[in-house]
């Protein structure tokens, strides 16, 4: 499951404002990429651009052999079916109860039965955690709710793509952590390419398999997580670390007075903080897009920042990762596994719900009202 996006010189622009150029990139099948970049450097204009909401002036996004800037009206209606897409908002009918809003696509783009419709509904909200709340209207649930009743709705065509824009938008920190393994957990269960725009670090830093930064028009960089959190690069270096020191300033960019200034007080000197662990799936199982702790910096003879991989408890992950791939029972294997994926002998980094680092409290969003 989970098809991948690439992306080849792509050209955007509103009249004479350039939005950006030549983006080039390739979003691998199956994992999850985030989108990061200043306010204003067009990172909704991608996303809409991607699903064919608007035509870039030249380039191409090829999803298989079809290329999407240039499909005839009809394919690109069937190539959008392959989208889910969570807008900022959301993007509910106030007036519609949440049942009638997530089965809303399900009644305009099939034609199935009013009980295969609502075992749908009702499956994907059980996977975002809102069972019981089917007869809510939008208004009378919390912002984290209604963000979670638009990801049910973009899950009921079962898609193979989800894009997802700005998600932790007007939410809470704690929200935003329990929105975040929402994500986690339906990719490690329906393996659709993710990309999520955000203005998160935590959520940049710890939850993706790549990351993507747009700068000035153009793309500054994309690759794995440890790629760019252990860049010097100082765009990327500035952003993905939330400091005033680099080359982004207030407008965007620094004039170079302000950056000789940096420069003579030594601020630029500042060493790169530890790359954190990845976060988990609730169940401890591994996702297709994860990989070992350090393996990419390892593979390229990149030294990771001291105290990388290492957890609130002091483990690293490093050391920690062969023991605990070891410890899964593998797919099919005769005996299956325990509730939380692990044998009892080898407890998992936390289980169902993970103290594996970076992981929210135990349990699911569901009923908390999040
Ligand atoms: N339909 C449109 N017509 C003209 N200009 C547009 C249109 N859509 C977006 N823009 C412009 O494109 C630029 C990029 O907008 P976009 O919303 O993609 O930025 P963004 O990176 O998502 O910003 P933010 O992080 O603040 O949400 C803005 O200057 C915006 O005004």
């Amino acid at each position: 499951m989970g098809v991948e996006i690439r992306v080849e010189g792509l050209t955007k622009s509103f009249g004479r404002q350039v939005i950006w150029q030549d983006v080039s990139l390739t979003i691998p099948a199956g994992e999850i990429s985030v989108l990061l970049g200043p306010s204003g450097t067009g990172k909704s204009v991608f996303l809409k651009s991607l699903v064919g909401l608007l035509k870039p002036d030249r380039g191409h996004i090829w999803i298989g052999d079809r290329d999407l800037p240039y499909l005839p009206e009809r394919d690109l209606y069937e190539t959008r079916k392959l989208f889910g897409v969570l807008f900022q908002d959301g993007a509910l009918f106030g007036s519609m109860s949440l049942f009638d809003n997530i089965a809303f696509p399900l009644r305009e783009h099939t034609k199935k039965s009013e009980s295969d419709v609502k075992r749908i509904v009702m499956e994907k909200m059980d996977m975002v955690g809102l069972l019981g709340s089917e007869h809510k209207l939008p208004g009378e649930i919390s912002g984290g709710m209604r963000k979670r009743a638009g990801l049910a709705r973009a899950l009921v065509l079962d898609p193979e793509i989800l894009l997802v824009d700005e998600p932790d938008s007007g939410l809470d920190p704690v929200r935003t952590s329990f929105l975040n393994q929402v994500f986690i957990d339906l990719n490690a269960q329906i393996g659709a390419t993710f990309l999520i725009v955000t203005h998160d670090i935590n959520t940049a830093r710890t939850v993706p398999d790549n990351i993507g930064l747009l700068y000035r028009r153009h793309l500054a960089m994309f690759g794995p997580r440890e790629m760019l959190l252990s860049s010097e690069e100082p765009v990327v270096r500035q952003f993905l670390n939330a400091s005033k020191v680099g080359p982004i300033g207030m407008s965007e960019e620094k004039d170079e007075s302000e950056l000789e200034a940096e420069a003579k007080m030594g601020l630029d000197s500042g060493k790169l903080p530890p790359i954190p662990p990845q976060q988990m799936a609730s169940d401890g199982m591994l996702r297709t897009g994860m990989h070992a702790p350090g393996a990419w910096c390892a593979a390229h003879g990149v030294t990771p920042p001291p105290g990388s991989f290492i957890d609130d408890l002091g483990r690293n992950w490093v050391e920690e990762w062969p023991r605990y791939v070891a410890s899964l029972t593998p797919v099919g294997a005769a005996s299956a596994p325990p509730p939380g994926g692990m044998p009892p002998s080898a407890p998992p980094p936390g289980g169902p719900g993970g103290q594996f680092p970076g992981n929210p409290p135990p349990g699911r969003p569901g009923g908390a009202g999040y």
